[in-house]
C-alpha cells in the first residue's frame, strides 16, 4: 500500500511516438545511434502495485486488458526484469517484500509504441516508490532494460540520441491532437533494423530543430523536413503499414502521418479533437485499432 496505508500504488505507461527517427550510426555491438523525437500519449498501460507477497513469496503478475491475452507473465516480462534489476541495482534487503502487480494491457505489444519499455520503466518508478529506494540509479537501470526505457521514465517530450539512452532537451511543443492506428500486425524491431542495414541506406545526419514550435501547423513543416528512417524498411516487410499511412493522410485535416519506432503503429496529428476523433472512427472501420488523445505535456 502506499504511504498512506489504503491507496494502491499505481501509474500510467504511456505509448512513446517518435515523431523522427534519423539513423546516424552504428556501434560495435550492433545497436545504432538514433536522433528521434519521443513525445508521449494519452493512451497507456496501466501498472498496479496491489498488494505486498508474502515474506518469502515471489510477487505475482497478473495481466488484463484489450492486449493482455497471450502476453508471458512470467519472469521474461518486462514489469518483472525492471523488478528484479532494481532490487539488485539498489541492493534492496532480501527481508524487503516483492510486490503482487496487475498490469492492464491497453497499448498493442511489439507495436513501435515502446509498450513494454513503459510498463517496464512505470515498474521501477513505483518499485523505487515502494522500496524507498528513489536515489538509486533509475537511468541506469532502464538502460539496462532497452533501448527505449530511459526516456520512459519521465513520460515527457525529449530528445533521444546514442542508442536511446542519451536524452536532451527538445522544442516546446504547441498543443497537438494525435491519433494512433495499428493494424493489428506485432512487428520485432530487429528484423526492421536489419532490413534498414540490408537497404543500404546510408546514415541520416541529427535534425536541426528550434527551441520551441508557436503553432502545430509550424511543427508539422519542420517535421516534413525530416524522416523515420525505419518506415520504409518496415513497409517493405509488411506492406499493411503503407495502406495505414495512406489511410491517414486521407482523414480530413490530417496535418501529418508518419510510422511510430519500427511500427507497426502511425500516427496522424490534428489541430483539435473534434478531428481527431472523427478520423479514430472512420480508420475503425477498416478493423483496425485506433485511438486519439492529446500528446502529453507534463508542466515541467
Ligand atoms: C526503435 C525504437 O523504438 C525507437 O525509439 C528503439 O530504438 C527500440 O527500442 P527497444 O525496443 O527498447 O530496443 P531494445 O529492446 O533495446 O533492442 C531491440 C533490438 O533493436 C535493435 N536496436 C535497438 C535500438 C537501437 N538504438 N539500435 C538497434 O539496432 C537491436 O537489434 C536490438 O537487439
Ligand atoms: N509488459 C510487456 N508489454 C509488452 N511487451 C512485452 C512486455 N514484456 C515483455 N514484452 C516483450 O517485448 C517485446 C516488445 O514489446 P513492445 O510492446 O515493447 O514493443 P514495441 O512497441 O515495438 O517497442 P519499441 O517501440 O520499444 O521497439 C514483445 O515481443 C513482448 O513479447
Amino acid at each position: 500500500m502506499s504511504p498512506d496505508g489504503m491507496t494502491p500504488y499505481h501509474s500510467s505507461a504511456r505509448a512513446k511516438i517518435n515523431l523522427f527517427l534519423h539513423v546516424t550510426g552504428r556501434r560495435e555491438n550492433g545497436y545504432h545511434e538514433l536522433d528521434s523525437l519521443a513525445v508521449f500519449a494519452d493512451t497507456a498501460d496501466r501498472l498496479v502495485l496491489e498488494a505486498p507477497a508474502l515474506p518469502g513469496e515471489k510477487g505475482r503478475l497478473v495481466i488484463d486488458g484489450p492486449f493482455g491475452a497471450g502476453l508471458d507473465a512470467g519472469p521474461d516480462n518486462l514489469v518483472l526484469r525492471a523488478a528484479a534489476a532494481l532490487r539488485e541495482a539498489a541492493t534492496v534487503p532480501s527481508t524487503t517484500p516483492d510486490w503482487h502487480m496487475r498490469l492492464t494491457k491497453n497499448l498493442p505489444v511489439a507495436s513501435g509504441i515502446g509498450g513494454g519499455s513503459a510498463d517496464a520503466a512505470a515498474a521501477l518508478r513505483l518499485l523505487s516508490q515502494a522500496w524507498s529506494c528513489e536515489s538509486a540509479d533509475l537511468a541506469t537501470v532502464a538502460a539496462g532494460l532497452g533501448a527505449d526505457v530511459p526516456v520512459c521514465l519521465a513520460q515527457k517530450t525529449q530528445r533521444m540520441q546514442g542508442i536511446g539512452e542519451t536524452l536532451v532537451a527538445a522544442p516546446v511543443l504547441p498543443r497537438c491532437a494525435m491519433v494512433l492506428v495499428n493494424p493489428g500486425i506485432a512487428v520485432p524491431t530487429p528484423a526492421v533494423f536489419k532490413a534498414w542495414k540490408e537497404s543500404g541506406t546510408g546514415f541520416r545526419p541529427p535534425a536541426s530543430l528550434p527551441a520551441r514550435w508557436e503553432n502545430v501547423h509550424a511543427m508539422c513543416a519542420a517535421l516534413a523536413a525530416t524522416s523515420n528512417d525505419l518506415q520504409p524498411p518496415a513497409i517493405t516487410l509488411y506492406p499493411v503499414i503503407g495502406d495505414v499511412l495512406a489511410a491517414l493522410a486521407d482523414t480530413e485535416s490530417c496535418l501529418f502521418s508518419r510510422m511510430s519506432g519500427s511500427g507497426a503503429t502511425c500516427f496522424g496529428l490534428y489541430e483539435d479533437m473534434p478531428e481527431a476523433m472523427r478520423a479514430v472512427a472512420s480508420l475503425r472501420h477498416h478493423g483496425w485499432w485506433a485511438e486519439a488523445g492529446w500528446i502529453h505535456t507534463p508542466l515541467n
